[in-house]
């Protein structure tokens, strides 16, 4: 299966323009044959806390609908990064994925917010996760600081998951933490980790793009530079399969003597 990882560069505070970017982006891959499409994190936006409302929307509202419609057109399942939700009486760092008929088969609202950017003063934490199924994978959504957070993850692959979607705007000064930390939990949790990072600038940080896609060994499939593009890779179902009976540590697990 075919995965593309739209590593825009978000530009602040400019929707209109974001949303020109992704649709060509989106159109761009489903024409090169992806079959899951992925963007990053608070792609329509960026971090514009100061005009927050006026960007953020109901869970249906005119992204929801963009994303649904790219979906159908181009019979393509959409991982479509996150935006700012109102959601059960606050605002949230919410993910919603596509199917190819173009309905919403899953909303993962970001659980860790991270203070270093000042989300927690604005944004409403998520209070659930599900896995939900893309064709034969069992996927998962988190959201960039997530990531931070292995046993979040860790509840994922119990749950069965076999992809792990990872929208992110990483900042360069942690960049070496991205690519350890989805590498660990590609290995620890023997799945699919698909890293989609923004490249370029907001008033705070530099984002130095370098998505990435792991295989359950923890190998590179395909890796970007710090430029704005869109990564493929393929992956297949079966090496999560392989390296699960290889190493098998979900058997060998001892959870009675775990704290959590
Ligand atoms: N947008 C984010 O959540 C950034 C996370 C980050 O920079 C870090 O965990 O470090």
């Amino acid at each position: 299966m075919k995965i593309a990882v739209c590593q825009m560069n978000v530009i602040q505070g400019d929707k209109e323009k974001n949303r020109k970017t992704a649709e060509t982006y989106i159109d761009e891959a489903a024409q090169n044959g992806a079959k899951v499409i992925v963007l990053p994190e608070m792609w329509t936006s960026g971090y514009d806390f100061a005009r927050l409302a006026e960007h953020t929307e109901t869970l249906d509202g005119p992204t929801s609908q963009f994303l649904s419609r790219k979906a159908s057109e181009h019979q393509v399942y959409i991982v479509g990064g996150s935006f700012p939700i109102q959601l059960d009486g606050g605002v949230k760092n919410t993910s919603i994925t596509f199917d190819p008929q173009g309905n919403a088969i899953n909303v993962y609202s970001k659980i860790h917010l991270i203070g270093l950017m000042e989300e927690d003063k604005y944004l409403t934490s998520g209070v659930e996760y599900n896995i939900y199924e893309i064709e034969q994978f069992s996927a998962a959504t988190i959201i960039c600081y997530d990531l931070r957070f292995p046993e979040l993850i860790r509840s994922y692959a119990l749950d069965g998951a076999c992809v792990l979607f990872v929208p992110a705007q990483w900042p360069i000064q942690r960049e070496q933490h991205w690519l350890a930390l989805l590498r660990a939990r590609a290995i620890e949790n023997q799945l699919y980790v698909i890293g989609a990072n923004m490249a370029g600038r907001n008033e705070n940080d530099v984002f130095n793009g370098h998505s990435i896609v792991y295989d359950p060994w923890g190998e590179i499939v395909a890796e970007a530079g710090s430029e704005p593009v869109i990564l493929y890779a393929d992956i297949d179902l079966n090496m999560v399969k392989t390296v699960r009976e290889r190493v098998p540590v979900f058997k060998d697990r001892v959870p009675n003597l775990y704290r959590c």
